[in-house]
């Protein structure tokens, strides 16, 4: 691994304990402050190994750059992982632009910060395609555009691919459908009750789905707004932070990570665990607990692919709808597959997930 290291960031008050123990294992790591926006702007490439790493960029609050530090080696290793097990030709990446705590970007802020991420993803030389995550848009992705070609996702009307969220929310569909076949031999969705945590661009979208089948919904969100929704849908609400403790079928986490922590889990009152948000365990060991409470939990990086198998077969010549609906149900297939394989060898679905990635990996070298 190479860190470029250029310049220095905001002035280090000391190692901060947020940095993962372990040397990370990226081929190149890019931090620098943008000249324009003077935020700090990481760009973590964890693999090329099958292909130009692709993964979105995140734009969020950090109480300290090695915080967006490690999300970004984080979220760049989970890329890895997803791009591997979806099947695409893609490595694994993904940047940050850490907003000071306290601090608040206006337009003209947001936007310089979108032509440095432009000038940084430019100096990797074409390691890394970014694109939108938490925190960004298409919009701000025709912003990158103008410093570098490398950058997927540009609104419809100037000829891009748009925003992901629909596919992503087919995919998670697909894995729910598959994960409920898992459990209850059925993939029907009417009567089972449902827990969305977070009804944003994925979570919305899924509730509608679910609720258009039939099941039974309970949702909760951060932002009191969302009420709207919930009603409209006939859902009834709970307070976030009691989500998790909700007697259901299914609990589906779609806002943040992290969320899976060992007391969230002795907690659960549900029979499995599928949902949109990246990085859900907060710490590995998580995987083994879930699964000896008995919750099939679907790993996150498999579920939640359909919006970067959409950005990239979508920005792809000859590649029609059908075959990218094709590709984002077969998500429901690679996630029985992890189920049914962790079952077998009698292994968490995270490591079935990952043997699965390591094989795909493996076969390109
Ligand atoms: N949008 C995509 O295509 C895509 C693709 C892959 C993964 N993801 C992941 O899925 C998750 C959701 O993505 P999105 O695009 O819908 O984001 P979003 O920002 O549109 O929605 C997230 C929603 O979750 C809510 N939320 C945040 N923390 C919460 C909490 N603790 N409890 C309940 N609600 C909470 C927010 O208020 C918001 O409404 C994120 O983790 C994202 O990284 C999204």
């Amino acid at each position: 691994m190479s860190i470029t290291h250029a310049p220095a960031p905001s002035p280090s008050n000391g190692v901060h304990a947020a940095l993962p123990v372990e040397a990370p294992d990226h081929e190149r790591v890019l931090i620098t402050r943008g000249p324009r926006s003077g935020l700090t702007i990481i760009v973590a490439v964890h693999s090329t190994a099958l292909g130009q790493a692709l993964g979105g960029a995140r734009v969020w609050h950090y109480e300290h750059w090695t915080d967006a530090l490690a999300d970004a080696l984080r979220l760049s290793q989970a890329m890895t992982l997803k791009n591997a097990a979806a099947g695409l030709a893609r490595g694994g990446g993904k940047s940050v632009v850490c907003i000071p705590a306290g601090e608040t970007l206006d337009e003209a802020r947001r936007h310089d910060a979108m032509l440095d991420l432009g000038d940084a993803v430019e100096s990797l030389g074409g390691a890394y395609m970014t694109a939108e995550d938490v925190g960004t848009s298409a919009e701000l992705m025709s912003v990158v555009h103008e410093r570098t070609e490398h950058v997927c996702g540009l609104p419809a009307d100037e000829g891009g691919v748009g925003e992901p969220a629909d596919a992503t929310a087919a995919g998670v569909h697909a894995g729910i459908l598959a994960t409920l076949d898992h459990v209850f031999g059925s993939s029907d969705v009417a009567g089972r009750h449902f827990v969305i945590a977070g009804l944003g661009q994925v979570g919305g979208r899924l509730a509608r789905a679910l609720a258009a089948g039939g099941a039974r919904l309970t949702v909760a969100d951060v932002h009191e707004g969302k009420r709207a929704l919930a009603d409209e849908l006939g859902a009834e609400w709970v307070s976030p932070a009691d989500a998790h403790r909700v007697e259901a079928d299914l609990f589906v986490p779609c806002g943040l990570g992290g969320v899976l922590t060992p007391e969230v889990v002795q907690e659960l009152r549900v029979r499995a665990v599928v949902g949109a948000a990246n990085n859900q365990l907060a710490e590995r060991d998580v995987a083994r607990m879930l699964r000896g409470r008995g919750i099939a939990w679907a790993p996150d990086f498999v579920v939640n692919a359909g919006g970067v198998v959409y950005l990239d077969l979508a920005s792809a010549p000859g590649i029609g709808q059908e075959e990218l609906d094709r590709r984002i149900a077969g998500i429901g297939d690679v996630v029985r597959a992890v189920h049914r394989d962790a079952d077998a060898a009698g292994i968490t679905t995270l490591e079935a997930a990952e043997r699965l990635a390591a094989a795909r990996l493996d076969a390109a070298r």
